[in-house]
């Protein structure tokens, strides 16, 4: 029977939540059907199960982390010059520079083993927010891209798994490449499913403009006297729009669209 609202009786109170979404096995999914449009401070993670707080104990692994991402950057800065060259953007001043690659941000997803995988989404459909985004996965898979319409196959399946192969990393287009290359490089819409036989982990690097960069498509792309497809935008404004909203496909760049 599909959930109701009146389930969750207290949206934030997380023991009521922890039993409609774990206990129930009704999932986020459920949450979502449920008519809930944020959700509450504290959902899913029982306490006790939770990551220690970064701010008090450090992570696990800082020191590792901070290698891996210092060791990207050969890689993040060859993959914009190839990138940039295509759009005719043959120097990359101190302003486009910050634009391309002004912060990082790394995560560590854990997917936890889920008892209904198909009740509930490890990651709902969307695409990042960033310039690229580059990914670590494990073993396990689960990663899916969206294929865009006109390459769509025969069997109208357009979701195409991203196996993991050792030694290898995923690069993403993010919303902020496709809004500065005036749609030229087009961000990949990507979900991940839930697993019901093993844990998941995986570590994205987010590479993004910094919060105070106004992004808009570069000078060069339009130079041919191409339509601007995007309106010029704070960067910090439109990751405050992504994350005010849930997870809804390619939706987000609609945000800085003429
Ligand atoms: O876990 C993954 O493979 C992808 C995660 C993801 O899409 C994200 O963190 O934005
Ligand atoms: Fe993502």
């Amino acid at each position: 029977m599909a959930p109701t609202l009146a389930n969750i009786t207290s949206t934030t109170e997380p023991s009521k939540v922890t039993e409609f979404v774990i206990h129930k096995g009704f999932g986020v999914k459920g949450l979502s059907e449920a008519g809930l449009r944020s959700l509450p401070k504290q959902y899913i993670q029982p306490i006790q199960e939770r990551a220690p707080d970064r701010s008090t104990s450090g992570w696990p692994c800082g020191d590792e982390l901070l290698e891996y991402m210092k060791k990207t950057e050969t890689v993040i800065k060859k993959l914009l010059e190839v990138l940039m060259k295509r759009l005719n953007v043959t120097k990359i001043d101190k302003e486009k520079e910050s634009a391309l690659m002004g912060s990082k941000r790394i995560n560590l997803n854990y997917y936890p083993i889920c008892p209904n995988p198909d009740l509930t989404v490890g990651v709902g459909r969307h695409s990042d927010v960033s310039t690229l985004t580059i990914l670590l996965q494990d073993e396990i898979g689960g990663l899916y891209v969206k294929v865009e319409e006109e390459e769509e196959t025969n069997n109208n399946n357009n979701w195409v798994h991203v196996p993991p192969m050792k030694g290898s990393l995923v690069i993403n287009i993010g919303d902020a490449l496709q809004i500065m290359s005036n749609g030229r490089y087009k961000s990949v819409e990507h979900r991940v499913v839930a697993n019901g036989k093993s844990d998941r982990i995986s570590v994205p690097i987010f590479v993004n403009p910094r919060p105070s960069d106004l992004i808009a498509p570069f000078p060069q792309v339009l130079a041919n006297g191409e339509k601007a497809l995007y309106k010029q935008v704070l960067y910090s404004d439109y990751v405050k729009h992504f994350f005010r909203k849930a997870h809804d496909g390619k939706q987000t760049v609609d945000f800085a669209k003429i």
